[in-house]
């Protein structure tokens, strides 16, 4: 993963990702919209994985067939919100190993609050994804990636939804190792730390809270 930022304009993910945007989607099409993206957004975060080849018997011969290298990926959910990106990758990728990293944006101060951390094992061996639809501030993405590090996470990626220039801004100067790839970048953040023009709270309309 060359580029510190990849925006996937693919047209079915753009178009998925208006009606998301819209208030007026309801939480059972934006939940579903959710899971339907992150199928493609999977496809791009995995496309520059290392491979092998090993010998397999098809019914007509022998052959030397292409496969994954190393050990399986590591998906870590940045919770809550995370989980709407993780169950369509899990669908993609049903071996890969999952993680949790809670945390929670304080909405006077905008930091993280962090209330769970729980990774698989040999996390150093792994490529690791991280995933959350939102980066704003970059506040959560920072921290969640400085625990990832801690724990080991050599190889990792940054997947989300929507991004602000600010919050891209923050992580590539606190890990300018970790690319993200999203589904759009959008303008800016508002006054209480929003994304403009954003879809709102991705947790809330995807649980339906609030
Ligand atoms: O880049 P930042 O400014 O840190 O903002 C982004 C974070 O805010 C949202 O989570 P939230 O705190 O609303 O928690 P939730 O997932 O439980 O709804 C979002 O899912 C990110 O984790
Ligand atoms: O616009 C935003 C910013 C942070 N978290 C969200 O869910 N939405
Ligand atoms: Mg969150």
């Amino acid at each position: 993963m060359p580029d510190h930022l990849t925006v996937v304009e693919h047209p079915l993910v753009q178009h998925k990702l208006t009606i998301m945007r819209e208030k007026e989607t309801s939480t059972a099409v934006f939940r579903q919209l959710l899971r339907e993206i992150s199928l493609l957004l999977a496809y791009e975060v995995t496309g520059d994985l290392a491979m092998t080849t090993k010998v397999i018997d098809t019914p007509i011969t022998e052959m030397d067939a292409p496969t994954l290298k190393g050990r399986k990926l590591a998906l870590i959910s940045i919770l809550r919100a995370g989980n709407g990106l993780l169950d369509g990758m899990l669908e993609l990728i049903p071996s890969a190993r999952v993680g949790f990293v809670g945390l929670y944006r304080d909405e006077a101060t905008l930091e993280p609050v962090q209330y769970y951390f729980k990774v698989p094992e040999y996390l150093d061996e792994r490529v690791v994804i991280a995933v959350d639809p939102m980066l704003a501030t970059g506040n959560s993405s920072v921290a969640a990636i400085d625990l990832l590090k801690k724990a080991g996470a050599k190889d990792i990626r940054f997947l989300c939804l929507l991004a602000a220039p600010e919050g891209v801004a923050r992580m590539k100067e606190a890990h300018p190792d970790v690319p993200i790839i999203t589904a759009a970048l959008d303008k800016k953040l508002n006054e209480k730390g929003y994304i403009v023009p954003g879809l709102g709270d991705a947790g809330d309309r995807m649980f339906g809270t609030k």
